[in-house]
């Protein structure tokens, strides 16, 4: 009686079986449907598992004599038989483990780069595992097909799923799409007739099914791929096409600046419509040896030359993957440079902790829309969003021009600080005025493409001195001003008048000291919360207010697409 290996039970939980995409590569990146194997530790080694088709199994002289031929396989372009388990519900077989998946899996992974010496070393291993075959007890393969060649961890080709016809054949074929597909590979004298159920398999079809897998090796995709992916012939409609023996016959289109010309020669031979025709393995072999020639590659170079160009492919991967690795990063650290000043983001992302800081003197510009809250009651929210956003747009490409750091917006309210995080003198006041001229000048021509008939009006304020500034928060860190500085600027802009510019007694003091700015005195005025203060329109300055002319933008124009949010307070956001 022969010796049929059995593998531990599957209650045992150190081998529990586990599933592996037949791809198990990293780089898969395959849109096709992936094909999955079983995989359990034998005997220290990984195992392929794949259930018998017939469950119900008479152990036989027949079953033993193709256990006997199939044991006796062994070739470096064959996979091996390690043995079966027939005492079980479902019937296994075990064979040798192909880390790399089948030949489909590689050609549909267009992560591996495959040149024309890559294929021709997998189109030998093909033809040598072939002869061995033919050569051999087992005769004929009979189901060669792209899934049935699998790639070992070397990427050496190795020939599987022959033989053992009493545990692979179904007791009831089931013709569903599967069934149709696998027919793709079979030679036209070969493919069941309906009433037939199988039709014994020959060398020469063996040949042919080789002829269908050239063609998928040399296109990267198929079979029959033009048929079916361009003129849209259904599988079914294909296979009888080539079963019914059309002349010409009926077989995939490749064109000649596909491939070698000589490669395609023997893909049109291989699957002539006449199998006495079709070249025997060995004479394939010799033809492959010549064609291998023009290539001018050392065969016994083989293995190095597909080892070398995995690792190419491999390095060329890790390449792509830091590169997007690093724009990734770039993408989060400019997300988070929107969200909190330049400085105070790199200590955060250099692990540092930002303490709340005290500023002697700094410029806050708030600004308003006048008469918003009654747009609002007319408008749409969608023309209220579209309203600020093309607003706070223009602002934001004039503001990246001075030292000014943008707080935040609150519905339509925008505050800018200058001279902090990072101090610049007396410098705060007059950029934060020169910012206010241009955007006051911007105001007065704006127009919103949304809402052509809105006349845009805004009151905006401004007021220096101390404040302390930090980060707030965990979730959604906020860079925060507190002091009574912000609520004074704050105040300046609500008691201002539309399209002016107030500013406060301290800003003004400072304004002066450059000599550059033309101010007018408006009077006493009432703040709420600080009695009466003394304040001061901005009217012009004698500098050149567009600073866009004669400096570039502090943040990358990358940036700028970047939408702020908007806070709205006390008012549901618009949906
Ligand atoms: N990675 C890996 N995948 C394998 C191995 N054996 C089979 N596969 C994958 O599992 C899929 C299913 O294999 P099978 O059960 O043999 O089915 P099939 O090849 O579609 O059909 P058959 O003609 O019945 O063999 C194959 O297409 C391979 O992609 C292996 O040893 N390693
Ligand atoms: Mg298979």
């Amino acid at each position: 009686m022969e010796e049929l290996y059995s593998i531990p039970n599957s209650t045992d939980k150190a081998s529990e079986p586990y599933r592996v995409s037949s791809n198990r590569s990293s780089m898969s990146s395959s849109s096709s449907k992936q094909q999955f194997t079983t995989v359990r530790m034998y005997r220290g080694n990984r195992v392929a598992i794949k259930k018998a088709q017939n469950k119900k199994i008479d152990v036989n002289k027949k079953l033993l004599m193709e256990v006997r031929q199939i044991k006796e396989i062994s070739h470096e372009n064959t996979v091996r038989f390690i043995g079966a388990c027939l005492d079980c519900t479902n019937p296994l077989i075990i064979t040798e483990y192909c880390p790399r998946g089948s030949l489909k899996d590689v050609l549909d992974n267009k992560d591996i780069k495959l040149d024309w010496n890559f294929r021709m070393s997998l189109v030998n291993d093909i033809v040598k595992g072939m002869i061995y075959l033919h050569q051999s007890e087992v005769s004929v393969h009979g189901k060669l097909r792209s899934c049935n060649c699998l790639i070992d961890g070397r990427f050496v080709l190795k020939i599987s799923d022959f033989g053992l016809h009493t545990l692979t054949t179904p007791a009831e074929i089931i013709k569903d799409t599967d069934y149709f597909r696998k027919l793709l590979w079979v030679a036209p004298e070969l493919i069941p007739l309906s009433n037939e159920s199988s039709v014994t398999p020959t060398q020469r079809g063996d040949v042919y099914s080789f002829g269908i897998i050239l063609e998928e090796i040399i296109l990267r995709a198929g079979p029959f791929q033009i048929a079916r992916e361009i003129d849209k012939i259904t599988i079914e409609d294909i296979i009888l096409k080539v079963a019914s023996r059309e002349c010409p016959p009926f077989r995939p289109i490749v064109q000649v600046y596909d491939c070698p010309e000589k490669l395609t020669e023997l893909m049109q031979i291989s699957w002539s419509d006449v199998p006495e025709e079709r070249p025997p393995f060995p004479q394939i072999h010799q033809h492959l040896r010549n064609l291998m020639k023009l290539f001018g590659e050392n065969i016994i170079d083989d293995l190095l030359i597909r080892m070398e160009q995995y690792a190419n492919n491999l390095e060329a991967l890790v390449n792509e993957k830091t590169e997007e690795l690093s724009q990734e990063k770039r993408r989060s650290e400019e997300l988070l440079y929107q969200v909190l000043p330049r400085p105070v983001a790199m200590q955060l992302m250099i692990g540092q902790i930002v303490k709340p800081e005290q500023f002697e003197c700094v410029t806050i510009y708030f600004s308003d829309i006048v008469g918003f809250t009654s747009f609002c009651a007319s408008a749409t929210p969608m023309q209220v969003v579209d309203l600020l956003n093309e607003l706070y747009s223009t602002f934001d490409k004039i503001i990246k021009f001075y030292d000014v750091y943008k707080v935040e917006t609150i519905g339509d309210a925008y505050m800018v600080v200058s001279g902090l995080p990072q101090r610049n003198g007396d410098n705060h006041a007059r950029e934060i005025a020169l910012m206010a001229l241009a955007i006051l000048n911007k105001v007065k021509v704006f127009s919103c493409e949304h809402i052509p008939d809105f006349q845009l009006q805004v009151r905006i304020g401004i007021h220096s001195g101390p404040v302390c500034a930090g980060i707030v928060g965990h979730i959604m860190p906020h860079y925060c001003l507190f002091g009574d500085t912000v609520n004074t600027a704050s105040r300046m802009e609500s008691t201002g008048m539309p399209q002016k510019i107030h500013v406060s007694e301290t800003t003004r003091i400072i304004l002066e000291s450059f000599g550059t700015f033309e101010l007018e005195h408006r009077g006493e005025v009432e703040l709420k919360g600080k009695g009466t203060v003394t304040s001061y329109w901005l009217l012009k300055s004698t500098e050149i207010i567009d600073f866009s002319i004669y400096r570039q933008p502090s943040v990358s124009t990358e940036t700028e697409a970047a939408p702020y949010p908007l806070v709205f307070m006390g008012q549901t956001p618009p949906t």
